[in-house]
C-alpha cells in the first residue's frame, strides 16, 4: 500500500518553513499583541516543525516595534496609520523574500492590520492564491466605515481595493486580491458597512450560525469549494485567534462570546494541511498581556496547535 506523503506539497518543492516574527500592534490600542511572537516562539512551534520534517527558518523583525518618529496628519480618523503602513510595507518585503525562496511562511503577529503585509506579500510572490479569512470579525472596514479608526479592522477593504480614496499612507497598497478568492468562517461581529461590502461583492461568509447549521464539515467544504475548486491554488489561512471561543482564548483583544471550540478550529486546520496547498498561514491577536498566566497558556497553545495541525500534524 503506498501513502501520500503529508510532505508531498502541490505548490512547493522543497520542505522550508519560515518562521516569521512580526511584533506589531499599533493596528489597535490595547497593548501587548507586539508581545505574543515572543510568548508563541517559545511554546516551541519551532520543534514542532521540525518533528513533521521540516527544515525550519526562524525570521525576526524586530524593528517593527519602533515607532516613526512623528506620526504626522492624516485625512482620516485613522489610529496611527503611518506606523501601521511603515510596518507593513517592511513585514511585506520580508515575507515576500522568504515565499520567493520557495518557502512556506507562518506569519507570527501581532495585530490583523499586519494582514496588509500578509495578503500583499503572498498575492505578490503567489498571485492566484486564494485567502481563507478565520475570524469574529470580517476587518473589511472602509477607513470611512470604521468605527473604531483601529487599522487591524481594515486590512481586507484595502487589498481588495475598496477603500475610496486610500488614505495616502497606504497608496504603495495594490488591489492585489479580487472577491472571488477570499471566504471568511467564523464571523459573529459584522459592523453594518461590512455587511453591505460583503453582499455587495458576493464575498462567501460563513458566520457562526452557519457553523451551528451546517456543522464545520460542510462549512469548510463550502468555503474551499468557492475559492479553491479542485485544490488548483495556493493556500493563504489568516487566523485571528479570536475566532475561537473566548473561553479558551482569552488572551486577545477583541473577544465575543460563542466562537469556534478547539475541535472546530483544528478541523479548518486540518482540513487545509489535507488540501496540500498551504503557502501561508498567519496568526494574529493574541495578547498575552490581556489574560491571567492559565488563560495566556491555553490561548498560546491554541496558536501553536494552529501551526502545527496547518502543516499536517494529524496527516498520515
Ligand atoms: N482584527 C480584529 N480583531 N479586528 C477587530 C475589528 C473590530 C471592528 N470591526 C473595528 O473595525 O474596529
Ligand atoms: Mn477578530
Ligand atoms: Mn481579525
Amino acid at each position: 500500500m503506498t501513502l501520500l506523503n503529508y510532505l508531498d506539497h502541490r505548490f512547493l518543492g522543497g520542505r522550508n518553513v519560515s518562521l516569521i516574527k512580526l511584533p506589531f500592534g499599533a493596528g489597535q490600542k490595547k497593548a501587548g499583541v507586539e508581545e505574543a511572537p515572543e510568548y508563541i516562539m517559545n511554546s516551541g512551534v519551532d520543534k514542532d516543525l521540525k518533528k513533521l520534517g521540516y527544515n525550519v527558518e526562524v525570521v525576526d523583525v524586530p524593528e517593527l516595534k519602533k515607532a516613526p518618529a512623528e506620526e504626522g496628519p492624516s485625512s482620516k480618523q485613522l489610529y496611527r496609520p503611518l506606523y501601521v503602513s511603515t510596518a507593513c510595507q517592511r513585514a511585506k518585503n520580508v515575507i515576500a523574500g522568504e515565499l520567493s525562496k520557495g518557502s512556506a511562511v507562518v506569519n507570527i503577529g501581532g495585530d490583523h492590520s499586519l494582514g496588509i503585509a500578509t495578503v500583499s506579500a503572498v498575492q505578490e510572490v503567489h498571485p492566484t492564491s486564494c485567502l481563507l479569512w478565520i475570524d469574529a470579525h470580517a476587518d473589511i472596514n472602509t477607513p470611512d466605515s470604521s468605527p473604531s479608526g483601529n487599522l487591524h479592522g481594515c486590512p481586507v477593504s484595502l487589498v481588495l481595493g475598496y477603500a475610496k480614496p486610500v488614505p495616502p499612507e497606504f497608496e504603495w497598497v495594490k488591489t492585489c486580491i479580487d472577491s472571488g478568492r477570499v471566504a471568511y468562517i467564523g464571523l459573529r461581529d459584522v459592523d453594518p458597512g461590512e455587511r453591505m461590502l460583503l453582499r455587495q461583492h458576493n464575498i462567501p461568509f460563513f458566520t457562526m450560525h452557519h457553523v451551528d447549521k451546517y456543522g464545520i464539515g460542510r462549512v469548510v467544504e463550502m468555503a474551499m469549494a468557492a475559492i479553491n475548486p479542485d485544490n488548483l491554488r495556493p493556500t493563504h489561512l489568516s487566523v485571528d485567534v479570536d475566532s475561537v471561543d473566548p473561553s479558551i482564548v482569552p488572551a486577545t483583544g477583541t473577544r465575543v462570546k460563542g466562537g469556534l471550540t478547539f475541535r472546530e478550529i483544528m478541523y479548518i486546520c486540518e482540513a487545509v494541511a489535507e488540501t496540500r496547498t498551504l503557502v501561508a498561514l498567519d496568526v494574529v491577536e493574541v495578547n498575552p498581556l490581556l489574560s491571567d498566566k492559565e488563560g495566556c497558556e491555553s490561548t498560546i497553545s491554541v496558536a501553536r496547535s494552529v501551526i502545527r495541525t496547518s502543516f499536517g500534524l494529524q496527516l498520515v
